[in-house]
């Protein structure tokens, strides 16, 4: 209930007089318990390839990737999303390597893990990193993405993150079913520690562009787009459904995707579902963040901060983030106003 409180017995601006009260009257808080590092992995020996369109972010080679994950893990980030960079000779319409025990993906797991047993380690489940034709599953011959056999095909994907030694998988593909078939097939070969993230409430959005630059998926897609699979962003109502399906499915965790745009989306899976909720800042608001940032136009600090309490706000318990280290340095030095 809401007492009004009028003029000028309540005066709102009170509280707002000093820094002591304005803390303890805040209502919400960012961590670095709360973020997600995405990264970039790359094949060979020390490489590291920056992305034009993602500035302050590097496809690296494993070498490389472990010193960044040394710096996430010392600053406290809990986990590192791992994406991975397929050589184009590496691709073919089925995706045969996204289930390769010594894929990239796979190698980086387990060296990761190897390493740094305490940092979480999470992947993508997705066959678009691995399709000569950009799509996140197989299609027939009008291109139209099939979602059974994707699933199949997903499930060998997701088992083989998990015997890697994955702590948690995330299909960001968007088909159907998918999480009950990878749930079932990581309690038959007894991985029941494996979390599942799903990707639920994804939308077929055009804010993906740098990310399909940084993994080098956009030539291979050309003009086709995802919009058989992916979410309509006019729809609301439907992410509810997604994410509970999802949630009855077995998933331990949920994503919207993006992020900013998708606030109330956020809000409405928080809010009804109660379940662990998590935002995807994707690249193209991190892009967008930082070129203003890079031209003077905006704070950098300042925006990225205040976009981190949004989700906050919103109700994300956590937030997937090319910008968490940055994030983990400012709140580690305490420069969070
Ligand atoms: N399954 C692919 C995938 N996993 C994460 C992202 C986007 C992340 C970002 O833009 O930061 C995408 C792109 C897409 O669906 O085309
Ligand atoms: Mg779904």
């Amino acid at each position: 209930m809401i007492v009004h409180r009028p003029f000028p017995a309540h005066r709102p601006r009170r509280m707002r007089h000093d820094a002591f009260s304005r803390r303890l009257m805040q209502e919400h808080t960012l961590s670095v318990n709360d973020l997600i590092l995405p990264v970039f992995v790359l094949e060979g020996q020390g490489q590291k390839e920056a992305v034009a369109s993602l500035p302050g972010v590097y496809r690296q080679s494993i070498d490389h990737l472990l010193e960044t994950a040394d710096r996430a893990r010392s600053l406290g980030i809990p986990a590192l999303a791992l994406f991975p960079v397929t050589p184009a000779e590496a691709k073919s319409p089925a995706a045969e390597a996204a289930y390769d025990p010594d894929g990239l993906v796979q190698r980086t797991v387990r060296e990761l893990k190897h390493t740094f047993p305490d940092l979480g380690i999470m992947t993508d489940v997705a066959l678009d990193p691995y399709t000569s034709h950009g799509q996140d599953g197989l299609t027939d011959s009008n291109g139209y993405v099939l979602n059974d056999e994707t699933v199949e095909v997903l499930v060998k994907q997701a088992l083989s993150h998990a015997e890697a030694g994955a702590d948690i998988v995330a299909p960001s593909d968007m088909m159907d079913g998918r999480i009950g078939a990878i749930r079932a097939a990581l309690e038959s070969k007894r991985h029941i520690h494996t979390r599942i993230m799903a990707y639920s409430a994804k939308y077929a959005s055009s804010f993906y562009g740098p990310f399909r630059d940084a993994v080098g998926s956009a030539g291979n897609l050309g003009k086709a787009d995802k919009t058989t699979y992916q979410m309509d962003p006019a729809n609301s109502d439907e992410a509810l459904h997604e994410v509970a399906m999802d949630l009855q499915e077995g998933a331990d965790m949920v994503m919207v995707k993006p992020g900013m745009p998708y606030l109330d989306i956020i809000h409405r899976v928080k809010t009804e579902l109660k379940v662990p909720t998590f935002a995807y800042h994707v690249s193209g608001e991190y892009a967008m963040l930082r070129a203003a940032a890079d031209n003077g136009w905006l704070d950098w600090r300042k925006c990225l901060l205040e976009t981190m309490m949004g989700f906050r706000r919103a109700g994300a318990d956590g937030v997937l983030t090319y910008a968490a280290m940055d994030i983990a340095e400012y709140l580690a030095v305490g420069d969070i106003g």
